[in-house]
């Protein structure tokens, strides 16, 4: 793919981008193959390829530059480079990114000056629902230009009509976390609306959410099709972060819980349930809680037929992989953004053996992906 950041040496975030996209597919699937199969050799569907442009809905802006001239991208040392054209964005959201940048030069809040530790507004946390609906954070060093931001909501509506959810979060350290953990809303509505295969789920400011909505349609069908065929009355759905899994698949003969660390994505988790009419006890329901994925097991009554988990990049915690392993749980769908971490954990779990497969690319141009394994006691 052409971009012309990257071929003026000013953006080297696409470290793959020259390679060919089939070559880049090829190469993900040798990876994670070499890592699984030695678990198991499962059958390995078609990968499933991204687009190779405008696919992420997410932007996350380092804000540099002077008052009235800030820059929207990533840092060179201590100054910024814009790239608000970066072709990784769908139109919307490029849209959305010129018109913030014109929001911050006229309204005149002061980007952080990382080399002096001085200034205010940090970051800009952008995302974009398939509808073109926005989620816009400003990430402020403190509330010091919070009022600015909040007397100018009418130029903010004016220049981004498509925001539908504005919030401030307050990130005072110097460190490289992007964000802090307040989080100040600034419009009446608190959670944007992903469309996922039909499923409206529910996404506040501060839950995980896929980066690649489409390929994301994919995954969550994926898990569907593999517990549809397993038929499990019960499943736990571990890692839950707003639902996704979860919500593909509710089944009127089937209990299905999520857990996750993060209470504002299970907040968001609920209301989609509720959204969609599910009970939250009972045949048919779908509940969800704040709970430590290691500790479920221990939280919970009763253990599920099918376990899915979509841990972070670290994998699964030592002691959840010896309850997995040690369980009556019949299949368990695993899926990881990190192979090796994968490969670790079906190690520790030699009962559970991978027999089907599928690399699905959320992140063109990167190294990164995500693999979903189906797994069936031996
Ligand atoms: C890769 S994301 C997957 C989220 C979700 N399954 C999805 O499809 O969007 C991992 C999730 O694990 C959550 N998490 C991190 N540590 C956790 C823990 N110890 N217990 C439970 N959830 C945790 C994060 O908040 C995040 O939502």
């Amino acid at each position: 793919m052409e971009c012309g950041y990257y071929d003026r040496d000013l953006c080297r975030s696409c470290t793959v981008i020259e390679v060919p996209y089939e070559r880049q597919l090829d190469r993900k699937q040798r990876l994670v193959r070499d890592l699984v199969d030695p678990h198991g050799a499962p059958r390995w569907l078609e990968p499933v390829a991204s687009a190779e442009a405008g696919f992420r809905n997410k932007a996350k802006m380092v804000v540099a530059g002077t008052v009235g001239a800030p820059t929207l991208g990533i840092l060179d040392g201590a100054r910024g480079t814009d790239l608000r054209d970066c072709p990784l964005y769908p139109e919307p959201l490029t849209r959305a990114l010129h018109a913030l940048a014109e929001f911050v030069a006229r309204v005149r809040l002061l980007p952080y000056d990382v080399a002096r530790r001085r200034g205010e507004l940090k970051h800009l946390l952008v995302t974009v629902n398939p509808e073109g609906r926005l989620m816009v954070r400003f990430v402020l060093r403190s509330t010091r230009q919070l009022p600015k931001i909040r007397d100018s909501m009418d130029l903010l509506r004016e220049l981004v009509p498509a925001a539908s959810v504005v919030s401030v979060n307050l990130q005072p350290e110097h460190k490289a976390v992007i964000e802090g953990p307040e989080e100040i809303l600034l419009t009446e509505r608190s959670e944007l609306v992903m469309s996922v295969n039909g499923i409206g789920l529910r996404v506040r400011p501060r839950s995980f959410f896929q980066t690649n909505t489409a390929v994301t349609e994919r995954l969550y069908a994926q898990a569907a099709d593999w517990v549809r065929a397993a038929d499990p009355a019960s499943v736990w759905d571990l890692y839950c972060g707003v639902g996704g899994f979860a919500l593909h698949v509710a089944d009127p003969a089937r209990e299905v819980v999520g857990t996750e660390i993060s209470e504002e994505a299970v907040a968001s988790a609920r209301d989609t349930a509720r959204s969609l009419g599910l009970p939250d006890s009972g045949p048919g329901s779908v509940r969800f809680l704040a709970d430590d994925a290691a500790a479920t097991p221990a939280d919970l009554p009763g253990t599920p037929e099918l376990a899915i988990v979509n841990p972070p990049r670290r994998g699964l915690d030592t002691s959840l992989c010896a309850w997995l392993e040690g369980s009556p749980v019949r299949h368990a769908v695993y899926s990881s953004c990190n192979a090796r971490t994968l490969a670790r954990d079906l190690a520790r779990m030699p009962s559970l053996r991978p027999v089907e497969a599928r690399l699905l690319d959320m992140f063109p141009h990167t190294g990164h992906y995500e693999v979903a394994v189906l797994l069936r006691r031996a």
